[in-house]
Order: structure tokens, then sequence, then C-alpha cells
């Protein structure tokens, strides 16, 4: 259906783009629905003229020889705001004849498209036989060269069409004079002009009301039908295309489908239609629904031209070249109506309408009414038309169209055939846009129309008109052009990436996998593409076509360790991205699992249903070098094998992140970190050290290692500072061995802790105690933190506590004395606390539950070195 191209128009590109802004703009992003303003812009570039805002502006032939708009470009300017486009609702043909127009008059004129502001000027002799109407019409008189009597015929309806016929050639040759649609249509909108239609049309809100108007019949029948096929048959048409290069309209618009052959994608409901046309069994009311961008108005344009065609073939209905196809798709059938729902909601245009369906069809087999977005149409609109309904002709057929079928009242639902429209899917969608591409003669990436088809979420119209867009940026529609546009990772920076992941440069990757995710990506997508990558590289897809970054990173991993790595990757990427679904702290896990990609062996982050941890001090809890343990599935050791892996991964990218070197290497050699869990958004970052001194300076520098957590991890962390006496590593004096014995509890918001933490492990292998205390407990909301430390002097006892607020960062104060006994402000819900308390209780205590009482989190086995 190449042939039936818009001929209209030679938009240049910058319209275009400012069009293709303007439609994108309009657009909802969360929907993906158009505003009211847009829904009329794109019907603008509807091409049956019937609902498109699109009014005719004739020109007499006859005079347009010696029309002064030549020489009138000041008066042209000055008509802009009337050419062409007027909305729904407002003056047309139809109205001009049903108003008493000579038909011979009319019939002598030649549409002017759409004015072109050089070319378009006043006819001071132009008849004014409709009043002020008529003036609009003559005033937008075009320069256009006469033409023979049959063409005017032929051309009658010559509404912006597609079925066009030598008026197409015409057309097509002056329309690289004509304006912008999209120019006309700003300047035309407005209510003025349905009132003006309004008075003039006394009662019949409706644009092109057929009621009471005489048939016109032009000079064309059948032999214009043989000589001017308005539809295209394999070949046997002799409609004249213009040239894609006159033609600088929105792919979208440009590509409408105008048969049922044409439709992509929507094969049930193609055949359910042709199957009523065939069987003449029509109801009167459809209703077409699905996701925006799948064709519902286009079928219904379809349909109701099918509804009407006379060929005797039904199932090639609609076929183009009768009489009623001519006028339908040349926009003058008066039988068929596009209804803008919002202004039906009107009571004058819905009055009109009603009055319109209960009269017969004024030429045509059906009266039908096409209602896009019949979802805005008010309670009360619904609840006349439905009380109506009964009142209509039968030959009376309503087209009800929506994408929000849920907004629409039950009992239309019910008394309505529905048809769903589905998504199309992506390889239709890349199909198609194969196509488009090869008839535009745009040179294209396979890569890159199949990536477009994934983007578009089964929208051929989004796919297009990405597709419009990346034609307009460069010559080659390429892949990284695509990923530009709809702001995905080139290849290069994925290459990248994946290069720094595999060579366990564990702080740039980290720093480089924000970077991307910050600016252009989100971790979903990011992962996702570095599957794909990873999957070409491991199917050997290295083509010429390959970049030279591409081409060094193939060449540095071919190694069959290398591949083995890919390999290993591709499954810790494929297993986040499960996670990562569940997960709101996307960012975080696709760090993690970046982290591991340079393991050789095969690991996987653990996880459990409702939360992601990686918590190698609960797994060794089951350790089997530890008598009296469970023994451990080979999954466990497994899971704890990689848990640990990545804790420790993590663990050295935070050090690493540290911007001191002496709280880099004091962390690495002394501390450790045992356990990371991310609840609710917030990453719980366990440590451990060993000397109370240790885990004083680590505390010094709480607030360094929170932020370096931060930038790893991407969320909020909370740490806890372990202190573990080990009696491998005992005390170095009584008075620091008292130090240690702390009954801690610590409690917050998010978790209540009221442990001892204090464990006492014993095993053959495992010949030493672990009393391990919390003694720290610190949070980290974001950059806005206040910390508040209290520490008792006389008897021991003190307590931090740390509130997030919306205070200074730094602003962290003592309090002398907490009295002993305080369990803090634990219903405080911004307060986060911990205690300490003085060893002899507490250790008694202990000692006396040692073997029965272990609560909260068992530490691991394996001492720290
Ligand atoms: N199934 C399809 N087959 C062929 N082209 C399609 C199809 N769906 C959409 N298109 C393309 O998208 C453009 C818009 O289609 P159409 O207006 O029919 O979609 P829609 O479902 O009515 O969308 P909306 O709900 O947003 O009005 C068409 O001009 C055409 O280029
Ligand atoms: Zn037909």
């Amino acid at each position: 259906m190449g042939e039936f191209r818009r001929h209209s128009v030679d938009v240049p590109i910058t319209r275009t783009l400012v069009a293709l802004r303007r439609v994108r703009s309009l657009r909802d992003p969360c929907t993906n629905s158009m505003s009211k303003f847009a829904s009329l812009l794109e019907n603008v570039k509807w091409e049956t003229g019937s609902n498109n805002g699109i009014s005719l502006q004739f020109v007499n032939h006859a005079e347009h020889d010696d029309h002064p708009c030549k020489a009138d470009d000041g008066d042209c300017k000055a008509d802009d705001a009337r050419v062409g486009l007027v909305p729904f609702g407002s003056y047309s043909i139809m109205e001009e004849l049903e108003n008493g127009c000579d038909l011979h008059k009319l019939s002598n004129r030649v549409l002017n498209v759409e004015g072109d502001a050089c070319s378009r000027s006043k006819s001071p002799s132009s008849e004014r036989s409709c009043g002020d109407l008529s003036v609009k019409g003559r005033d937008l008189a075009c320069n256009v060269p006469s033409i023979t009597h049959a063409e005017n015929g032929a051309s009658r309806g010559g509404y912006r069409t597609h079925y066009s016929t030598n008026l197409a050639s015409l057309v097509g040759e002056y329309g690289s004079h004509v304006g912008s649609p999209m120019t006309s249509t700003n300047l035309s909108y407005g209510d003025e002009d349905v009132d003006f239609v309004n008075e003039c049309n006394r009662g019949c809100g409706i644009t092109y009301c057929w009621s009471r108007t005489p048939r016109y019949r032009g000079s064309n029948h059948s032999s214009d039908v043989e000589e001017y096929p308005l539809l295209s048959g394999n070949g046997e048409s002799n409609v004249v295309t213009p040239s894609h290069e006159t033609m600088s309209r929105s792919l979208s618009q440009k590509y409408r489908p105008r048969s049922f052959d044409e439709l992509v994608g929507q094969e049930v409901v193609v055949k359910c239609l042709l199957s009523t046309i065939l069987r003449g069994r029509i109801t009167s009311v459809y209703l077409f629904n699905g996701p925006r961008g799948t064709g519902k108005t286009s079928t219904s344009k379809i349909f109701a031209a099918a509804l009407n065609c006379l060929s005797q073939a039904a199932h090639s209905r609609p076929c183009g070249l009768c009489s009623e196809c001519k006028s339908y798709f040349s926009g003058s059938i008066r039988d068929v109506k596009e209804m803008d729902s919002v202004k039906l909601n009107r009571p004058s245009y819905l009055r009109s309408l009603i009055k319109s369906a209960s009269l017969r069809p004024v030429s045509s087999r059906f009266k039908v009414f096409i209602i896009d977005e019949c979802q805005l149409l008010s309670q009360e609109t619904w609840g006349t038309l439905l009380n109506s309904l009964d009142s209509f002709s039968q030959h009376s057929v309503f087209i009800l169209v929506t994408s929000e079928l849920e907004k629409l009242p039950r009992n239309v639902l019910s008394r309505s055939q529905k048809y769903h429209f589905s998504k199309v899917c992506d390889a239709e969608i890349s199909n198609k846009l194969a196509k488009i591409c090869m008839e535009e003669g745009i040179d294209f990436d396979q890569g890159a129309v199949d990536f477009i088809a994934s983007k578009s979420d089964g929208s051929l119209r989004d796919a297009e008109i990405m597709l419009d867009q990346l034609s307009l940026l460069g010559k080659r529609v390429t892949t990284s052009l695509a990923y530009k546009l709809i702001g995905v990772v080139s290849d290069d920076e994925l290459l990248d990436l994946l290069d720094l992941a595999l060579s366990s440069d564990t702080s740039n990757t980290v720093i480089r996998a924000r970077e991307l995710m910050k600016s252009k990506i989100d971790p979903m997508q990011l992962i996702s593409q570095l599957a794909n990558v990873i999957m070409d590289i491991i199917a050997g897809k290295s083509q010429e076509s390959s970049s030279a970054t591409r081409l060094r990173f193939l060449t540095r991993h071919t190694s069959e360790e290398e591949l083995n790595k890919l390999s290993n990757a591709l499954k810790i990427l494929s297993d986040a991205e499960k996670h990562l679904r569940a997960s709101k702290n996307q960012t975080t896990w696709l760090t993690v699992a970046l982290l591991q990609l340079s393991n050789s062996e095969s690991s996987s982050l653990a996880t459990n249903e409702n939360e992601m941890s990686l918590k190698n001090v609960d797994l060794s809890s089951t350790s089997s070098d530890c008598p009296g343990d469970v023994v451990k599935s080979k999954t466990e050791e497994y899971l704890e094998k990689n848990c640990k892996e990545t804790v420790e991964t993590v663990w050295k990218t935070v050090t690493d992140l540290c911007c001191s070197d002496s709280l880099k290497s004091f962390l690495w050699k002394r501390g450790r970190l045992v356990s990371l869990t991310v609840d609710k958004g917030v990453a719980i970052a366990e440590l451990e050290f060993y000397t109370p001194q240790h885990v004083t300076r680590a505390e010094k520098s709480w607030k360094l290692i929170a932020d370096s957590f931060q930038s790893v991890l991407g969320c909020n962390v909370e740490i806890r500072m372990n202190l573990v006496i080990s009696a491998c590593s005992p005390p170095k004096s009584a008075k620091a061995a008292a130090s240690l014995f702390f009954g801690i509890f610590s409690c917050s918001r998010r978790m209540l802790h009221k442990s001892s933490y204090l464990t006492t492990r014993t095993g053959s292998e495992c010949a030493y105690e672990k009393q391990a205390v919390t003694n720290s407990l610190r949070s980290c909301q974001g950059n806005v933190l206040r910390a508040r430390s209290v520490r008792s002097s006389a008897n021991a006892s003190s307590r931090m506590s740390s509130a997030s607020d919306e205070g200074d960062a730094n602003s962290v104060m003592c309090t002398p004395h907490m009295p002993p006994g305080d369990k803090g402000p634990e219903d405080d819900a911004d307060v986060l606390c911990w205690r300490r308390t003085p060893l002899g209780k507490d250790r008694g205590e202990t000692q006396n539950n040692k073997s029965s009482r272990i609560i909260g989190r068992v530490l691991p086995c394996t001492a720290a070195s």
C-alpha cells in the first residue's frame, strides 16, 4: 500500500521535528496517553479528513489563473489564522452543501489541501454564496492550476487522501508548495470555529452533517473507478504516488493502514470483522479497546469504509475502488462521522448526533459514527446515548474506541460487541519497521529495529515514531543511535563496565556502574543489556561491524578461563535479574552482582523471597567444623561459600573506597564485614573488630565507613560494630578484658535487638571462645544524619543514639550521662540507640545461660586473623 502515500505535504524537517516533539511532549509519560490537545494534533494527521480538524478549502480553478495571491503575500499571512485546518464540528464542504451552496460551483473547485502561506491569498472575485463560510473557503484559495473536468470529478472530495486519483499527482506536484498541517492546526483550532459553524448550520453541530442534504454526484462513476483507482491492488493501481522526498510526514501517519490487509498483528479482530461484513450481521455498537498505538482507530476507519464498500468481494472490502470507498477515503462521504468525545459532551452536539443517528443514511448503506477516546464521554452523555439507542436508525452503527475500558459504564460494555486489540509482538513490529525503512530508503541495522521494537511495548505507533526520530538523526539507523535516543547504554560503555567487573577492579566497577545508573539507565535495563552483550560474545557474534571496543574486549577474553568467567557472569546476572525484580534496592544488588563477576567459579546471590540478604554469619552458624552443628547440605555449603565471597568482595570495595589510606588499611587489617542484610531499603552492615581500641577507632570513623558503604550499595546504611573476643587473641590486660564485657541491647524502630550477643562456642577445632558485643549502632540515612553519643562514666554504662532528622550531617554531640537500666527511647520512632552495661552482671547472666542462651546472630567459627 505504499502507493497511498500522503500526497499533500512537503513539510521541512524542522517542522517535522517540531511536530514530533509536540506529539511526544503532549503524551503523558505515565499513561502513554495523549492529552486532549495532543489528540487534536494527532487527529489532524488523519487523512480522511472527517474528524481530523481539517476543513476543505476550495479554489475556483477557473479563477485561479488570475488569482492575485501570488502578489499578495501579506494577505495570505493575515489569513493564516483561518487556513486549512478547522477542528471537528467546524465548517466543511458538507455543511456548505447543506447550507445550499451551489453544487456546481463546488464541483468546480479544487481542494486547497493546506494553504501555502506563500501562495495563499484572497480571491476578490470569489462568490459568497454561502456567506461567510464561502468567503472563508475562497479567501484561502490556493494557487492551483486548472484541471480537467474529469479530474474535478475525481477530486470532488479531494480532501487529503491516500486513495488519491489523478489529484494525487496534482497535489503531489503542488504538495511541495503547501504548508505543514501542524502549522495550520495551531492557527485554526478554537471554539470560535464551532460556534461559527453552529450559527451557520442552524442546530446541526456535527461535522459533515448530511441530513437534508442532497447527495452530490460528481462526474466520476465507474469510469473513474477504473481510471483512477483509489486503492492499489498489487501493482494494478495507477495511483500516482509522490516520492518520499516530497512527503516529510510522520511515518506513523504515512503508514496508517488503509485496509485490513495492512493491519499488523490483529488477526483475530480482522477475521471477526471481515466475517461480520461477509455475513451481513452488523450490530449497532462496536467497542474497540486495547493498548495505545495498536491500530484501533485505524481499524475503526477501515471497518467503516468496509461497511459501505460496494465491492462484490466481501473479503476485499474496503476495495478502495468503488464510489463509496472513493468518497470515504477522499473524506467526502457524509455517512461516516468521527466524533470528538469531548465535544459530544456538549448537549447541542449530542442532540445533533442523536438526531442524525435517527435518520437514514444519506447515500451509503450505513451511517457510521466513530467515537474515539470514548472514555471521555460523561455519564450524562452515556445515559442519553444509551437511552436513545432504540430510536436510532437500524442503519446506524457506532464504533466506540478506547484504551481505557475500565472507565466505561457497565451497561455500555454489555450492549456492545467488544474487540480487544492486543499489543503487537516485537517480531511483527520489527518486520514492519524494516519494511518502512526499505520503502523510505532508510539505511538501518536489524539490531536497531529489533531494539526499537522491544522498547515500544507492543505499540506499533510508538515504534514508528521512534524510527521516525532516528531517521532524522543520521543517515543510518544504528543500534547505538537507538540506544542514545531511547536512553540505554551503548555497547562500548557496556563492554567497558564488563571489562572492569571481570578484572576485579572493584572500586572502578562500582564507580562506573553508579555513573551509568545515575545518568542513563535503570538497573534492570543495564542488567539485561549486560546479559545480552555477554550472550553475544559467548555465541561468537563478532562481526565486521563490531566496534573497536568490542574487538578489544574479544581479544582480551578469548581464553577458556575467560569464557568460563563470562558464562558464570551470565548466570550471576540472570540470578540477579530475578532478585532485582523483587527488590527495591536494585542499584545495590546490581552493584553486588557486578562485584561477583570476576569470580571464575559459579556463584550467585543468596536470597529469600522477601528480602535479599548476604549473611555468611548466619550460614556459618551451621558450620560443620563446630561439633554439634547440623551437617550442612550441599546447597548450604554452596550458598555459604558464595555469600562469604560476596561479603568479602563488598568489604574489599568498601575499604577501597575509603578516602583515607590509613583508615583503608586499618579497616582491611583489623576489621571485617560479617553480614550484610538489606531490609526495607536499609542495608545493615555488621562489622567485627577484635579489640576495644579498634572498635573505638572504627566508631570515630563510622561516618566515613557509612559513606563508603552507601556509595557501594546505593542505599541507606546502618552500621553495627561488634567486638569479638576470642581465646586465640586474648586481651592484653585485665583492664582491657574488663572493659570487654558488656551486655548489649540495641533498639531501633526498624529492628529491635534485645540480645546479649554473648556467645560462647566450643569445638574440637574451634578451641576459642568468642564473645561478641555489639557496642555501637550507627544509622546513616543518606547524607542527612544527626548522631548523638552518650557515654556514662561512673557505671561504665554509655549510650549512643543516632537519630536521623533534617539536621546537619556532622552534628555529633555527646551527652554526659545515661542512667543504668534506661532502655533508651525505644518508642521514639526516629532514634536508634544502643547501650553498654557493666561487665559483671551481664557476664554472669550470660555465663549462666551460656549453653542455652544464644540470642540473635551467631558468629562465625573462623576467627579473623
Ligand atoms: N495494528 C497496526 N497495524 C498497522 N499499523 C499500526 C497498527 N497499530 C498502530 N499502527 C500504526 O500506528 C498509528 C496509530 O494507530 P492507531 O491510531 O490506529 O492506534 P490506536 O490503537 O487507535 O491508538 P490510540 O489508542 O492511541 O488512539 C497508525 O497510523 C499506524 O501507522
Ligand atoms: Zn469499495
